[in-house]
C-alpha cells in the first residue's frame, strides 16, 4: 500500500506576509494564509486578481519574493521541492496526455505522478483497488476501461482529480475544476468533491474559481483576493458575504446560499 505523506504537527499550509514581484510589479502583496487539516477554501478574485499565482505558491511550484510558506510544516526553500510536491495533490486541468489510456491507467500514473504509465513499475493490487474507489467516489467508474480521447471534459477532470488523490496527499489544490463544464457535468463534480470530503475527514483543500456557483457546498473557508491583495479571509460565513464579494470583484452583487450552496447576482440599483 502507497504511504501517507508525514503528519506535521502544525497547519497544513502557512502562508506569512506573502509578497510575490515579477518585473517590478506585485502580483501579490502581503498575504498571509493557515490551512488546516479538514479545512476545504475557496481562492475567489476577478480576472488576474492573483489566485494563480497564490495556487503556485502554495503547490510548491514557486518561490515568494517576499515572506514565508510552510508547506507540510517545510519552508519552501529550505527543503527538496521534489519531495514536498509528492505529497499535494496539485490538479492541472491542462493535463498534457496524448495516448489512450484508460480512466483506470490514467488514475494509475499518480503513483509515480507521471503523465505515461512508468514501464518499470507495476501497480499492487492494492494500489489497483485505491484507483478503482477513488474513480468511485468521483462516479466514473462506467467509464473505468474508457480510452483518454474519448472522455468528455468533465469525465477527464474528475479522472485528474482522482489521479491526483492517488498518493494520498493531505492537501489537494484545484485550478477552476468547473470550467467549461456543463450544468450536469459541473454538478456531478461537485458531488464527487463533497463525498470525496465526507470519505477523507484528514484532508484539506483549495479551490480556484471566479463562480461561487461553482463552490462545492462543502467548502468551509474563503478567500478574497483583489489586485493582488486580500480583500478577506475565514470561514464562509463571515466571506462569502454581499459587502465583501461586491469589494472583491468591484462590482454590487448580492450573494444568496440555498441548500448548501451560493449564487451571486448583480445588485439592483434602488
Ligand atoms: N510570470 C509573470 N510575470 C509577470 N506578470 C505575471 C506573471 N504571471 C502572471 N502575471 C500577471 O499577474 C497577474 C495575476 O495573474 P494570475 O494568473 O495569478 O491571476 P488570476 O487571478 O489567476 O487570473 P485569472 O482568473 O484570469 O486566471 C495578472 O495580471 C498576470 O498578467
Amino acid at each position: 500500500m502507497n504511504s501517507a505523506a508525514p503528519v506535521p504537527s502544525g497547519p497544513l499550509l502557512e502562508a506569512e506576509a506573502v509578497d510575490v514581484v515579477r518585473d517590478g510589479r506585485y502580483l501579490l502583496r502581503g498575504v498571509s494564509l493557515r490551512i488546516e487539516p479538514g479545512e476545504h477554501w475557496a481562492l475567489l478574485g476577478a480576472n488576474g486578481a492573483g489566485k494563480s499565482t497564490l495556487l503556485a505558491l502554495l503547490g510548491a511550484l514557486s518561490h515568494p519574493t517576499h515572506g514565508t510558506v510552510r508547506v507540510l510544516g517545510r519552508r519552501l526553500g529550505r527543503v527538496d521541492i521534489r519531495e514536498l510536491r509528492a505529497h499535494l495533490g496539485h490538479v492541472n486541468p491542462r493535463h498534457p496526455l496524448h495516448s489512450p489510456l484508460t480512466v483506470r491507467q490514467v488514475v494509475l500514473t499518480g503513483l509515480t505522478n507521471s503523465i505515461e504509465p512508468d514501464p518499470f513499475r507495476h501497480p499492487t493490487p492494492d494500489q489497483v483497488a485505491h484507483a478503482e474507489q477513488l474513480i468511485a467516489t468521483l462516479g466514473i467508474s462506467r467509464r473505468i476501461d474508457a480510452a483518454w480521447p474519448t472522455l468528455s471534459q468533465g469525465e477527464r477532470g474528475r479522472t485528474l482529480i482522482a489521479r491526483a488523490l492517488m498518493p494520498r496527499p493531505r492537501l489537494l489544490l484545484l485550478d477552476e475544476p468547473a470550467t467549461g463544464l456543463d450544468l450536469t457535468a459541473r454538478e456531478q463534480l461537485l458531488a464527487g468533491l463533497d463525498e470525496l470530503r465526507r470519505d477523507h475527514p484528514e484532508l484539506a483543500s483549495v479551490l480556484v474559481t471566479h463562480h461561487l456557483e461553482e463552490l462545492p457546498g462543502s467548502t468551509t473557508h474563503a478567500l478574497l483576493l483583489r489586485d493582488g491583495e486580500c480583500v478577506a479571509r475565514g470561514p464562509v460565513a463571515e466571506t462569502l458575504t454581499t459587502e465583501l464579494i461586491s469589494s472583491c470583484f468591484a462590482h454590487p452583487v448580492r450573494i444568496t446560499r440555498e441548500d448548501g450552496r451560493w449564487a451571486a447576482r448583480a445588485a439592483v440599483p434602488r
